[in-house]
């Protein structure tokens, strides 16, 4: 998942674009990036690396200006060179710099209908398709000036062409900045503004968190298909620019991606967290009712929330029995299985005093590949636990994700083909529970009723864009199991690195 961040401002926006990154920091470790309009001209900074690390005192100091858009990636197509890091950039029309969150299932025929128009693609990016195809449709315009509903057809016609999920920002020099968001809803965008004096600021925003720490009131979600279109001198115009938009949010958001603190499409994240743990509580007391544990342990940091209530459900105590290394990022979603496997024993540690002798139900918020709740349940162990039990906030992971996590292959993925026993086995749990899918649903539609179904094909191997096919999906493994993508960065380290080349 990538977090990305717009703001037309009253001021200069660098800093408070750097602190919203950082609070979107959790959707994307590999790169960072800042594009701000000063004077007629693009000012961009971007690099591999944390927020923190990208952005030193010289880069923050030449990106000037009152409007900018920012970026966290964590890549779901192309490489992970820093070339293909965002926002991207393209000198017609007018210029444009994109952001994008998400994943197109159409890449390959976009690139094809973009080489007819004999425009150039330098990365394997998705996201720099998306660029193009906007910017081909804006090329249509011959005004010397945009109007917004310029920009509004432009974006209607980028909906008609691409498949997939994109929450998308945009800058265009001279004009203004234009937010949209696919016709599905599936990637999350919020909308908000701040008074001064001098006038009204709008921010867009992957996640309400975003706008909370820089002091930007929440006005709305944008809603699925609009697009919203404000000029450099802050007029803020919206419209619905898909054809038959339907509200299909990604559930995955709610169980891992997104802060607790956040609310996405009128349901607060937290809440939907606490309402899991309900379920997935009163199912175990269903289910293991003669299953004698003595404590409920989470596997932080994610699933704190859920272990909290479950234990409260249960009536056992709740104790933090792994001690998180505040300075090691999330596991999940860094490159590589070896620098995943390393980081786990990196990040958590056992306090023995809570596993000895104990039968312990540990929490997670999900299973993905199993590399943490095997080698948890391993730690959990030599503390001296007697028995080990699981329980899984979702449901069995068992099919691809398109639509902007990186969980390509099946094959990967630890509950591909397995039914429970198989995989407490694999684990090494003495048993294994997992979230029924309704419940998890429901968890969800009990903060937000208005939402009647959410993209949930990692579950049911159901894909709402109805484009993506097996023969889709083995191309995806071909091209990004873990070993092709570690081969194609190797090979595209030395890339050239267009866009950055006059910020070292
Ligand atoms: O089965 P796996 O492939 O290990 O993936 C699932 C794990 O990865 C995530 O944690 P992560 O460390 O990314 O982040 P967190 O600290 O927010 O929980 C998630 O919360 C699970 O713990
Ligand atoms: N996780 C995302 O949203 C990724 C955005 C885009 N597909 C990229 O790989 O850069
Ligand atoms: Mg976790």
């Amino acid at each position: 998942m990538c977090g990305i961040v717009g703001i037309v401002g009253r001021s200069s926006v660098n800093q408070t674009i750097y602190d919203a990154l950082t609070v979107l920091q959790h959707r994307g470790q590999d790169a960072a990036g800042i594009v701000t309009i000063d004077e007629g001209a693009f000012r961009l900074r971007k690099a591999n690396g944390m927020v923190k690390d990208v952005f030193e005192v010289k880069h923050m100091q030449r990106l000037q200006g009152n409007s900018g858009i920012g970026h966290v990636r964590y890549p779901t197509a192309g490489s992970s060179s820093s070339s293909e890091a965002q926002p991207f950039y393209v000198n017609s029309p007018f210029g444009i710099s994109l952001a994008h969150n998400g994943n197109l299932t159409n890449t390959v025929d976009l690139m094809e209908r973009l080489a007819e128009q004999r425009r150039h693609v330098n990365t394997t990016s998705d996201s720099e398709v998306l660029l193009n195809l906007l910017a081909d449709e804006l090329q249509h315009t011959s005004c010397r000036n945009l109007t917004e509903e310029h920009v509004f057809d432009a974006v209607a016609a980028v909906h008609k062409m691409t498949r997939g999920a994109y929450a998308v920002v945009a800058m265009i020099i001279g004009q203004g900045l234009v937010a949209f968001r696919d016709p599905h809803g599936i990637r999350p965008l919020v909308l908000g503004k701040h008074e001064t004096e001098q006038g009204t600021e709008y921010m867009v925003a992957s996640e309400s968190v975003a706008l909370d720490a820089v002091g930007f009131e929440v006005m709305r979600d944008v809603a699925p298909g609009e697009a919203v279109y404000i000029t450099l001198d802050g007029q803020l115009y919206t419209r619905q620019c898909a054809q038959d938009p339907s509200h299909v949010p990604c559930i995955f958001e709610y169980v891992y991606f997104a802060r607790p603190d956040s609310t996405i499409d009128k349901a607060s994240v937290y809440a939907s967290r606490v309402n899991m743990g309900t379920r997935l509580g009163d199912k175990i007391k269903r289910e293991w009712y003669d299953l004698d544990i003595d404590v409920v342990i989470p596997i932080p940091e994610t699933s704190c929330d859920i272990a909290l209530e479950i234990a409260r459900c249960m009536d056992l105590p709740y104790r933090q029995g792994f001690v998180k290394n505040r300075y090691i990022g999330r596991t999940f979603i860094m490159p590589g299985q070896q620098e995943r496997k390393k980081s786990v024993r990196r990040k958590l540690n056992a306090i023995g005093a809570e596993f000895k002798g104990k039968n312990v139900l540990l929490v997670d918020d999900s299973i993905v590949r199993g590399t943490t709740s095997e080698q948890i349940i391993e730690m959990a162990r030599e503390a001296g636990a007697k028995k080990v039990y699981f329980a899984s906030a979702a449901p069995e992971i068992r099919f691809p994700n398109v639509y902007g996590i990186d969980m390509p292959t099946s094959n990967e993925l630890i509950a591909h083909g397995r039914d429970s026993e198989e995989i407490a086995r694999i684990i090494g749990a003495d048993g294994i529970i997992f979230q029924d899918l309704a419940d998890l649903v429901e968890a969800v539609r009990q903060e937000n009723p208005d939402i009647q179904r959410f993209e949930t094909s990692v579950f049911d191997g159901e894909y709402i864009t109805k484009d993506v096919d097996q023969a889709y999906l083995d191309y995806l493994t071909a091209l990004r199991n873990d070993d092709a993508k570690a081969n194609r960065n190797m090979e595209l380290g030395t890339n050239l690195e267009l866009h950055n080349v006059c910020h070292p």
